[in-house]
């Protein structure tokens, strides 16, 4: 059995002259919360699409839990559930009629046991109080915990979510984030789509980026936020001096700076900042493979080389280039890092 939940290989898919995803290589671990993080217009909702089989590729393969699709269609989607902008439901019908129904539209669930399925559904999204309701005067965060339930009416081994905090309130966000969580505490893997920078952070312990149709990196969220450059800081009254001890252990060092440092509070009078970058800026999964960084040393060795050679060190720093800085280098957008 694969160990990849979802796996692609070139998956593309293009409506005429514009092409949405642009061959990408997907690969979501079992048991992951897999964040599908772009901004608006990136290729997201139709990489989905395609997954699901709602919309035909153009190139490329995609397999799901291990199943070539869509050939695969019929045997993988009970095993799947969906949540992909957000379901028609009846508004005159109850929240648990409308599940009733849709559980009757699936030909692998047995008829007698639909009461128990929907009751436990609802339960498991916290609606139980409001299953006589009519849908129609559901709150939107209502409406879209009746969607989850309605993608976990069946026991699920991948849950597809589609932006689903998208116009919620602060609230309803909460209560879905912790829904999800929930739901990957039972061992579901879940890919979820978002532009939110911070609800990736969040929930999820993996991440793929998406920019303009393409997946521009994909890895564990440590690895992310290992992956940024890195600059060392080296405040000092011998700057000279410590731009060639830098240079000698393998650092390339910044221009000089025009003018003495007073900004920081260590800083005496003659002080200069000395920066060099310290990590090649490499993202996790992105095609520059070989390492560069492997070859750098520690930053305690950069602080031993500079004492050993007699440079007064009256500060030190290294600075890590923050997690939404990398999402913006890697995407060339902003992203909304609130919510
Ligand atoms: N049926 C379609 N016909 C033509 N173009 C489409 C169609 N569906 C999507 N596109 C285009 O493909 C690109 C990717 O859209 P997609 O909806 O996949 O992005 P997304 O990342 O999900 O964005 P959003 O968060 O806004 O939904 C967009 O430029 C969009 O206009």
């Amino acid at each position: 059995m694969s160990d990849l939940a979802i796996q692609t290989h070139g998956l593309t898919k293009r409506f005429r002259a514009q092409v949405a995803v642009d061959g990408i290589d997907l690969a979501v671990p079992r048991g992951s919360v897999f964040g599908f993080l772009g901004p608006n217009g990136s290729g997201k909702t139709t990489t989905i699409r395609m997954l699901l089989g709602l919309v035909g590729a153009t190139a490329g393969t995609a397999r799901v839990l291990g199943t070539d699709m869509p050939k695969g269609l019929d045997d993988v989607l009970p095993r799947v559930g969906a949540l992909v902008e957000g379901p028609a439901f009846a508004p005159f019908l109850s929240g648990a009629a409308n599940l009733a129904r849709f559980d009757a539209a699936d030909r692998h669930a047995s008829p007698s046991t639909r009461g128990r399925r929907v009751a436990e559904a609802l339960d498991r999204v916290g609606l139980s109080h409001a299953a006589r309701k009519k849908a129609g005067a559901y709150s939107l965060g209502m409406k879209q915990r009746l969607g989850l339930a309605n993608a976990l009416l069946m026991p699920r081994d991948l849950l597809v979510l589609d932006e689903p905090t998208n116009g919620l309130d602060p609230q309803g966000t909460r209560e879905v984030r912790s829904l999800i969580r929930s739901f990957a505490a039972d061992g579901t893997t879940v890919f979820v789509s978002s532009h939110l920078l911070a609800e990736v952070e969040q929930l999820c312990t993996h991440v793929g980026v998406m920019s303009a149709g393409r997946l521009v990196a994909q890895g564990t969220l440590d690895e992310f936020r290992r992956s940024g450059a890195s600059r060392v800081e080296v405040l000092t009254p011998d700057p000279d001096a410590a731009r060639a001890v830098l240079a000698r252990i393998g650092l390339v060092t910044d221009a000089a700076a025009a003018a003495p440092v007073e900004a920081a509070a260590s800083a005496g009078d003659g002080d200069a900042l000395v920066t060099a970058a310290l990590s090649d800026d490499r993202a996790p999964g992105g095609r520059a493979a070989d390492d560069p960084a492997a070859d750098q040393p520690a930053a305690e060795a950069v602080v031993a080389a500079l004492v050993r050679d007699g440079v007064r060190v009256r500060g030190f720093a290294i600075r890590r280039t923050s997690l939404e800085q990398r999402f913006v280098e890697l995407t060339g957008e902003g992203f909304d890092v609130v919510g």
